[in-house]
Protein backbone atom coordinates (compact mmCIF):
# COMPACT_ATOMS: atom_id res chain seq x y z
CA UNK A 1 0.00 0.00 0.00
CA UNK A 2 2.49 2.58 0.75
CA UNK A 3 4.78 1.78 -2.24
CA UNK A 4 1.29 2.26 -4.66
CA UNK A 5 0.48 6.00 -2.96
CA UNK A 6 4.33 6.80 -3.38
CA UNK A 7 4.29 5.42 -6.43
CA UNK A 8 1.60 7.40 -7.49
CA UNK A 9 2.78 10.52 -5.89
CA UNK A 10 6.15 10.51 -7.87
CA UNK A 11 4.06 9.42 -10.74
CA UNK A 12 2.50 12.75 -10.17
CA UNK A 13 5.90 14.61 -9.98
CA UNK A 14 7.22 13.37 -13.06
CA UNK A 15 3.86 14.43 -15.20
CA UNK A 16 3.60 17.84 -13.34
CA UNK A 17 7.58 18.49 -14.46
CA UNK A 18 6.64 17.23 -18.03
CA UNK A 19 3.68 19.92 -18.07
CA UNK A 20 5.86 22.06 -16.89
CA UNK A 21 7.76 21.14 -19.98
CA UNK A 22 5.59 21.88 -22.47
CA UNK A 23 5.00 25.02 -20.93
CA UNK A 24 8.33 26.26 -20.84
CA UNK A 25 9.97 25.21 -24.26
CA UNK A 26 6.55 24.42 -26.68
CA UNK A 27 5.60 27.50 -28.38
CA UNK A 28 2.12 25.43 -29.53
CA UNK A 29 1.89 24.82 -25.94
CA UNK A 30 2.60 28.59 -24.81
CA UNK A 31 -0.23 30.17 -27.85
CA UNK A 32 -2.99 27.45 -26.39
CA UNK A 33 -2.31 28.76 -22.84
CA UNK A 34 -2.74 32.20 -23.62
CA UNK A 35 -5.39 31.67 -25.88
CA UNK A 36 -6.66 29.52 -22.43
CA UNK A 37 -6.12 32.68 -20.72
CA UNK A 38 -7.80 35.15 -23.28
CA UNK A 39 -11.15 33.34 -23.13
CA UNK A 40 -10.90 32.57 -19.09
CA UNK A 41 -10.80 37.04 -19.11
CA UNK A 42 -13.94 36.99 -21.44
CA UNK A 43 -15.63 33.96 -19.89
CA UNK A 44 -15.34 36.45 -16.17
CA UNK A 45 -16.41 39.64 -18.10
CA UNK A 46 -19.31 37.97 -19.88
CA UNK A 47 -19.91 36.29 -16.80
CA UNK A 48 -20.74 33.18 -18.78
CA UNK A 49 -23.02 30.38 -17.16
CA UNK A 50 -21.78 27.11 -14.91
CA UNK A 51 -22.70 24.91 -17.95
CA UNK A 52 -20.69 27.16 -20.26
CA UNK A 53 -18.20 27.76 -18.34
CA UNK A 54 -17.92 23.06 -17.78
CA UNK A 55 -17.23 23.61 -21.37
CA UNK A 56 -15.13 26.15 -22.12
CA UNK A 57 -12.72 24.34 -19.50
CA UNK A 58 -13.33 21.04 -21.34
CA UNK A 59 -11.92 22.26 -24.85
CA UNK A 60 -9.20 24.25 -23.35
CA UNK A 61 -8.33 20.57 -21.43
CA UNK A 62 -9.02 18.76 -24.74
CA UNK A 63 -7.13 21.12 -26.81
CA UNK A 64 -4.06 20.96 -24.05
CA UNK A 65 -4.54 17.69 -23.68
CA UNK A 66 -3.69 16.84 -28.09
CA UNK A 67 -1.58 19.30 -28.28
CA UNK A 68 0.75 18.07 -25.66
CA UNK A 69 0.27 14.67 -27.01
CA UNK A 70 1.61 16.07 -30.47
CA UNK A 71 4.21 17.24 -29.13
CA UNK A 72 4.93 13.70 -27.86
CA UNK A 73 4.52 12.06 -30.65
CA UNK A 74 7.01 14.97 -32.89
CA UNK A 75 9.39 14.07 -30.02
CA UNK A 76 9.25 10.37 -30.27
CA UNK A 77 9.14 10.46 -34.39
CA UNK A 78 12.19 12.50 -34.27
CA UNK A 79 14.61 10.42 -31.60
CA UNK A 80 13.54 7.37 -33.58
CA UNK A 81 14.45 8.26 -37.20
CA UNK A 82 16.27 11.89 -37.14
CA UNK A 83 16.42 11.92 -40.60
CA UNK A 84 13.60 12.67 -44.06
CA UNK A 85 11.35 9.88 -44.06
CA UNK A 86 7.64 10.01 -45.49
CA UNK A 87 6.19 7.69 -43.03
CA UNK A 88 7.97 9.71 -40.22
CA UNK A 89 5.70 13.16 -42.13
CA UNK A 90 2.21 10.80 -42.62
CA UNK A 91 2.50 10.35 -38.52
CA UNK A 92 3.64 14.09 -37.65
CA UNK A 93 0.74 14.91 -40.03
CA UNK A 94 -1.48 12.49 -38.39
CA UNK A 95 -0.99 13.95 -34.73
CA UNK A 96 -1.02 17.27 -35.98
CA UNK A 97 -4.37 16.20 -37.40
CA UNK A 98 -5.68 15.21 -34.03
CA UNK A 99 -5.20 18.20 -32.77
CA UNK A 100 -7.06 20.00 -35.57
CA UNK A 101 -10.16 18.15 -34.52
CA UNK A 102 -9.91 19.36 -31.32
CA UNK A 103 -9.22 23.10 -32.12
CA UNK A 104 -12.13 23.33 -34.78
CA UNK A 105 -14.61 21.59 -31.48
CA UNK A 106 -13.49 24.57 -29.47
CA UNK A 107 -13.98 26.90 -32.05
CA UNK A 108 -17.13 25.79 -32.25
CA UNK A 109 -17.83 25.64 -28.86
CA UNK A 110 -16.55 29.27 -28.50
CA UNK A 111 -18.60 30.77 -31.04
CA UNK A 112 -21.71 28.84 -29.62
CA UNK A 113 -21.32 30.62 -26.14
CA UNK A 114 -20.02 34.04 -26.85
CA UNK A 115 -21.91 35.30 -30.21
CA UNK A 116 -24.92 35.88 -28.20
CA UNK A 117 -23.18 37.42 -25.41
CA UNK A 118 -21.58 40.13 -28.50
CA UNK A 119 -24.22 40.41 -30.40
CA UNK A 120 -27.63 40.26 -28.68
CA UNK A 121 -26.78 42.04 -25.52
CA UNK A 122 -29.00 45.24 -25.21
N1 LIG B 1 11.49 13.73 -40.52
C1 LIG B 1 10.49 14.07 -41.34
N2 LIG B 1 10.22 13.34 -42.44
C2 LIG B 1 9.21 13.70 -43.25
N3 LIG B 1 8.39 14.76 -43.07
C3 LIG B 1 8.60 15.50 -41.97
C4 LIG B 1 9.65 15.22 -41.05
N4 LIG B 1 9.63 16.13 -40.08
C5 LIG B 1 8.60 16.93 -40.36
N5 LIG B 1 7.96 16.57 -41.48
C6 LIG B 1 6.78 17.21 -42.08
O1 LIG B 1 6.75 18.55 -41.65
C7 LIG B 1 5.58 18.79 -40.84
C8 LIG B 1 5.95 19.67 -39.67
O2 LIG B 1 6.82 18.94 -38.84
P1 LIG B 1 7.41 19.54 -37.51
O3 LIG B 1 8.09 18.47 -36.74
O4 LIG B 1 8.25 20.72 -37.83
O5 LIG B 1 6.07 19.93 -36.82
P2 LIG B 1 5.55 21.36 -36.42
O6 LIG B 1 4.08 21.23 -36.37
O7 LIG B 1 6.15 22.42 -37.28
O8 LIG B 1 6.23 21.40 -35.00
P3 LIG B 1 5.93 22.37 -33.82
O9 LIG B 1 4.57 21.96 -33.32
O10 LIG B 1 7.05 22.02 -32.88
O11 LIG B 1 6.01 23.76 -34.39
C9 LIG B 1 5.09 17.39 -40.43
O12 LIG B 1 3.70 17.40 -40.17
C10 LIG B 1 5.48 16.57 -41.64
O13 LIG B 1 4.51 16.71 -42.67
Amino acid sequence: MYDFITGRIRGGGYAIKGAWLLIKHEHSIQLQLILAILVTVAGFYFDITATEWMFQLLSIGLVMCCEGLNTAAEKIADFIHPDYHTKIGQIKDVAAGAVFFAAVIAVIIGVIIYFPYIFYTV
